[in-house]
Order: structure tokens, then sequence, then C-alpha cells
């Protein structure tokens, strides 16, 4: 059997680049990478279908063939389109098309019996695909532009200027599309399918109400690299962390997101800045891949991480806490379970506090090394410590930031291996290979329907009509 994982953005390889240092690189590439490599030990031929990238800058994706190990099993098929250069996500839209033709030409002599379809860039290319070939295709969101526009303070004022940098008119009506043809919307929640796809933007198209699209498949942890195996440490990161500690006992507050205005790291960092007893508790420790030390580095950054690293910079230097605040750049999953680790010994709590976080892998991962987990209430977080096995913070309240931290350091023992259970009992990788199998056989048997006319990527007209709305 012959699966398609289309996944335009990011890029993969058997060493995770770039991971997290960009933000197109993060969990939606850990979730494909996990997912594709267990539904190959069910014997599926899988290929990760993402793009052909030449550019000095990107070296690892240039290769038009790859794997992540030996077994040659899935395969990463680069598809070139949209030139040489790396480009963001947000600059993909106009260059989906490219990528659905040469994957047809590419495949124009294999049989493909399913296709899995990730993000709106995924999701649309698949409608594409479906629109050819009448093959059935899922769609898993990962993360939906809506919930972020709304997060953002997207409005009517405001909406063409971020619209030119976030592209939400191309994205929001990929997504609609790819809810309205795929024949399985996969979620990692039940919260998820009836809050995030039941939004104004998506209701019309989504059937949230009809079981037969939904399908509740949970992510899971790689338990060979998070865990709580203490002899299992990653030396180089240890002496990291060792040489800048020198000696300190005292329990961390960790931050390990990537650099992305919703994960919105400044609410713990003003938190920790105007709690005397937090700081009486804890050290603040930051990890930024590929920014050994942002007072230094900065001018290396993007505009867009240089604009989200500068207000936390200037909130350390004003409320006088860098002897309290420790940056750390982890090069690997491995470094960063490492680090997880070694600090869940000085007795430390993870913290997300995201404005919404679709589902979120790396608080159940924290949770695997031993850490206690504060998490934003908003979004998979609150199904996923739902029994009180993390504890759950509004995002968008300083104050219960500061409770919920204090709440976390005061009872670790207990939360560490509440955490710890809940994780381990409902979230692996296994299963959501076999909740993906189970789709894939469903989705084969259905007939195949071709589309008759794509619609153009815009949604602009319902955006302004929401917002207009919204506004009344
Ligand atoms: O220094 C670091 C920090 C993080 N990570 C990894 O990056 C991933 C982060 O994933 P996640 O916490 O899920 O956040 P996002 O990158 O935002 O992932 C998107 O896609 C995920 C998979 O669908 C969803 O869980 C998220 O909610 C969604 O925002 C994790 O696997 C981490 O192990 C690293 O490798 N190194
Ligand atoms: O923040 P956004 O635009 O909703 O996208 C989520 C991003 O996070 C990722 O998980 C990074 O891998 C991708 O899904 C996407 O690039």
């Amino acid at each position: 059997m012959k699966v398609l994982f289309l996944n335009p953005q990011g890029n993969f390889d058997k060493n995770d680049s770039h991971l997290t240092e960009h933000p197109d690189f993060g969990g939606q590439l850990i979730y494909v990478k996990e997912v594709s490599k267990e539904l190959a030990n069910l014997n599926v031929s899988v290929d990760i279908v993402t793009r052909q990238i030449n550019d000095p800058n990107w070296p690892e994706f240039s290769k038009k063939f790859d794997y992540f190990d030996t077994n040659k099993n899935p395969t990463i098929v680069r598809i070139p389109f949209g030139g040489d250069k790396f480009l963001n996500k947000e600059q993909l839209w106009l260059f989906l098309k490219e990528y659905v033709d040469n994957i047809l030409s590419f495949y124009k002599d294999q049989k493909i019996d399913f296709i899995t379809t990730h993000y709106a860039d995924g999701g649309y290319s698949g409608v594409l695909l479906k629109s050819k070939l009448g093959l059935n295709f899922s769609f898993t969101g990962h993360s939906l532009g809506a919930q972020k526009m709304d997060k953002l303070n997207v409005s009517s004022e405001n909406f063409e200027d971020l619209d030119k940098e976030y592209h939400f008119s191309q994205r929001i009506m990929a997504e609609r599309l790819s809810m309205q043809y795929a024949s399985k919307i996969i979620v990692s929640t039940s919260m998820e399918r009836y809050e995030q796809y039941s939004h104004p933007l998506y209701v019309d198209v989504s059937e949230v109400e009809n079981d037969s699209k939904y399908k509740v498949i949970p992510p899971g942890v790689n338990t060979e690299i998070f865990n709580d195996d203490m002899t299992d440490l990653d030396q180089e990161t240890v002496a990291q962390i060792e040489k800048k500690l020198n000696k300190q006992q005292k329990p961390f507050i960790i931050l390990s997101s990537r650099l992305d205005l919703k994960k919105n790291h400044i609410s713990v960092v003003k938190a920790y800045a105007n709690s005397k007893d937090l700081q009486d508790k804890a050290n603040l420790g930051i990890f930024l891949r590929g920014i050994p030390d942002p007072f230094t580095d900065i001018h290396k950054l993007s505009e867009k991480e240089r604009s989200i690293l500068t207000p936390i910079l200037e909130e350390i230097v004003k409320a006088n806490i860098k002897d309290k605040v420790y940056f750390f750049d982890l090069k690997s999953q491995l470094a960063l379970a490492s680090a997880y680790k070694f600090f869940s010994k000085l007795k430390s709590v993870f913290v997300l506090p995201s404005f919404y976080e679709p589902f979120g892998l790396a608080p159940i991962e924290a949770g695997a090394c031993g850490l206690a987990v504060v998490a934003t209430k908003n979004g998979g977080p609150s199904e996923i410590f739902s029994d009180g096995s993390g504890v759950l913070i509004d995002p968008e309240d300083i104050q219960d930031i500061v409770e919920g931290l204090i709440n976390g350091l005061n009872n670790y023992d207990y939360f560490s291996k509440k955490v710890k259970k809940r994780v381990l009992e409902n979230y692996t990788w296994k299963s959501t290979a076999r909740g993906y199998l189970e789709v894939i056989e469903e989705g084969i048997k259905l007939p195949k329907k071709n589309i008759e006319k794509v619609p153009s990527l815009d949604a602009k007209e319902i955006i302004l009509d929401y917002l207009k709305n919204k506004k009344i």
C-alpha cells in the first residue's frame, strides 16, 4: 500500500535540521516524521512529499530523495516548485499548483492508494490532486488560521496589512476547501473538532456534527528520546548547562517554544519579572535553538524574530533579573530531552503560555521527562491536562501565570508523577499510526470522485464579513 504525506512547508532530514530555528520548522515536522515512521513499521509504504530546495543556506534539502534511517521507508520525496531558494510557508501559496503538477508527473506510473495532508498548504494540494485523480485524502490542520487571526487581534482596520504578512486570505480558503473535500478530518483532541472547526470562518463547510467526517487521533511522544532515564543524558548538553549554572541548585521555570508571537514568551518573562516570590523560588531558563547568547546574537535574527526577542530582553534588563535568566541553545530533541531531565532533577517546571495552542507536543514531551507542566488553557492542553495532571493558566493574565507557576513549583512531586503517568498512558506515536491506518483503510474503500472546479484561493470577502460582524 502506497500512502503520500503532503507537507509542502518546512522540510525533513534525519537530523531534524533547523527544527525550531525557523518558525516553519516545529511540531508539525516532528508529527509527520513520527507518524510516517510508525506507519512504515505497520508495512505501509510512505512517501513524505515536500519541497526540493537548492539554496546554499539550506543545503540539507537539495537531494531529491532522502531517508530518516536505513529502513528507507518512509522516503522523503522532494518535489521542485517555486524556484530553488528557500521560501517561508507564507510565500508558498502561489506555487502549490506547480507542486501538484510536478507530483502528478512524478507519480504518473505509480499507484497511490491514499493521501494524508498536513496544514492548509498540504490540504489545498490534496484538493488539487483530488480534482485531477479523484483520490481520497485526510486533512490534519496542525494549526488553523482563524484562531491565529483572532489571537493576533486582526480587525477590519488592520486586515489588509496583516494579510500581506500572514496571507490569511489564501490560508483560510485553503483550510475551508480542505475541510470540504477531505474524506476525513484528523484532530488531536475532541475539543479541536468542536472548538476550532466550529469557528465562524469554517462552520459552514466543516460539518462539525458529522461523526463520520472526524477522527480524534492523539499525537504521541517518542519515549526513546523523551523519558526519565537519568543514565541516558547527552553529556555535551549537561556540560553546557553545568557551566552556565555554576553549581546553582535552584529549580527552573523552562520556556522552550520556537520564537513565534503566538507562543507568547513575553507573558512568562513579565510574570517572573513582577514576582519576587517566583524569583526567590526559581531561575528562568529560555531555550532558543541557534541563539546561544541573545544579547549578542540578536542582530543575526530575522526582523520578525528580532521583534519577538527584543521586548523579552528589554524586560529582563528593566527588571534587573539578568542574573536569574539563563539562555540555552539545544541542537536536537535529544539535547532538549537531556536538558528537561537535568532540570527535572532540580524539581523544575515547564511552561507553555501560548495565546492559543492547537495541541502542544512540547508539554507532553516535557512531562515524559519528569518536569511539572504549566500550560495555556486555550486549546489542546485544556484536554490533555483535563485530569489535573498539569496546571492550566490564562496566558493573558500575568497574575494567573504567577500563581500557576508557584503552584507547579510548590507541588512539583505531585504534578511530575501525575503528568508522566498521563502522558505515557495516552500519547504514543504507535497508537497515532494505528489511528491513521484505520483512516487509510476506510478511505481506500470510498468511491473516488474528481472535483469539477477548484475555487481560487481567496477568502478575503468571507474574512472581512466575519471581522465586520465580530465588531458589531
Ligand atoms: O529547542 C527546541 C524546542 C522544541 N523542539 C521541538 O519542537 C516541537 C514543538 O512542537 P509543538 O509544541 O507541538 O509546537 P508547534 O511547533 O507550534 O507545532 C504545531 O503543530 C503541532 C503538531 O500538530 C501541534 O502540536 C502544535 O499545537 C502546533 O502549533 C516539539 O516536538 C519539540 O520537541 C525542539 O526540537 N527543540
Ligand atoms: O503558527 P502557524 O502559522 O499557525 O503555523 C504553525 C507552524 O508551526 C509548525 O508546526 C511548525 O512546524 C507548522 O505547522 C507551522 O509552520
